[in-house]
């Protein structure tokens, strides 16, 4: 039985499950929804495992938090895992999602439209330009940062979008948290300070870049080191 977690309402309320499991679920979740698209109806936890790029036994491990074990010789319900981690992940219900700083970046993510199929909705574009309010993007239209508070709650959001420039982004962070909102996806390059009880997650291209650059360095013969000058 698993004992890791409370239930209420359906929903999991304690997970107590380790964070490094948290962060391959939404990996587990892509991997099983391209299998259910291609027809399969259940899956090994080797091929799952092949599927999202993970040794499968780590996979086993992970899924046995989910107290998802899988049965013997048939695998695991491509649908049921599919719905278990989507609830665990909290994607079964429609995230309410506001951008704030709509340059080149936030009107990117607000032209995506792969976020409402995961369950992310983008309700409202925030931006401190005062001469953009009212611009439209889709369907929505800019509004001012100063109406951030109103926006939040008139619109439900609970997650906040970080796309300004860093020197901008603690200025923001604070508005934000101030308007009731715990949980901030930073793109800006600064390390935002907030209460406790708020989440912060930053995503940062370069540092990626910085990784595959490392590996890529090594996956090259090393470099002929160039003659030595002899000083006369
Ligand atoms: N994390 C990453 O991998 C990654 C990748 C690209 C860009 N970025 C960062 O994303 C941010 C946005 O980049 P961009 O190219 O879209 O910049 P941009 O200059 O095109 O857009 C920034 C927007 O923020 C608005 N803004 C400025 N101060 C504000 C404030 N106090 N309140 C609300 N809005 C405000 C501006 O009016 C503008 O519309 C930058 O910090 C950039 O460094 C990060």
């Amino acid at each position: 039985m698993n004992q890791l977690r409370a239930q209420a309402n359906g929903r999991p309320v304690s997970s107590g499950i380790p964070e490094a499991t948290v962060a391959r679920l939404p990996v587990y979740l892509r991997a099983l929804t391209a299998l259910g698209e291609s027809g399969l109806r259940t899956v090994s936890s080797e091929q799952l495992a092949t599927a999202a790029g993970v040794n499968s036994a780590k996979l086993r491990k992970d899924l046995s938090y989910l107290g998802s074990y899988g049965t013997r010789g048939v695998g695991y319900d491509v649908e049921y895992l599919r719905y278990q981690i989507a609830r665990e992940i909290g994607v079964n219900q429609d995230w309410a999602v506001v951008i704030i700083g709509i340059g080149n970046l936030g009107q990117a993510l607000s032209n995506y439209g792969g976020f409402r199929s995961r369950g992310f909705r983008i309700v409202a574009l925030v931006d401190g330009d005062a001469s953009r309010v009212g611009e439209m993007h889709g369907d929505l239209a800019i509004a001012h940062i100063d109406d951030l508070d109103q926006v939040v709650r008139e619109r439900g959001c609970s997650i906040g979008v970080i796309a300004t420039p860093g020197d901008a982004a603690q200025g923001v962070a604070d508005r934000l948290v101030a308007s009731g909102v715990t949980s901030i996806l930073n793109f800006a390059p600064a390390v935002l300070t907030v209460p406790a009880g708020v989440d912060v997650r930053k995503v940062d291209l370069s540092i990626e870049l910085q990784i595959l650059a490392y590996h890529e360095q090594r996956k090259r013969p090393p470099l002929v080191q160039s003659e030595e000058v002899v000083e006369s």
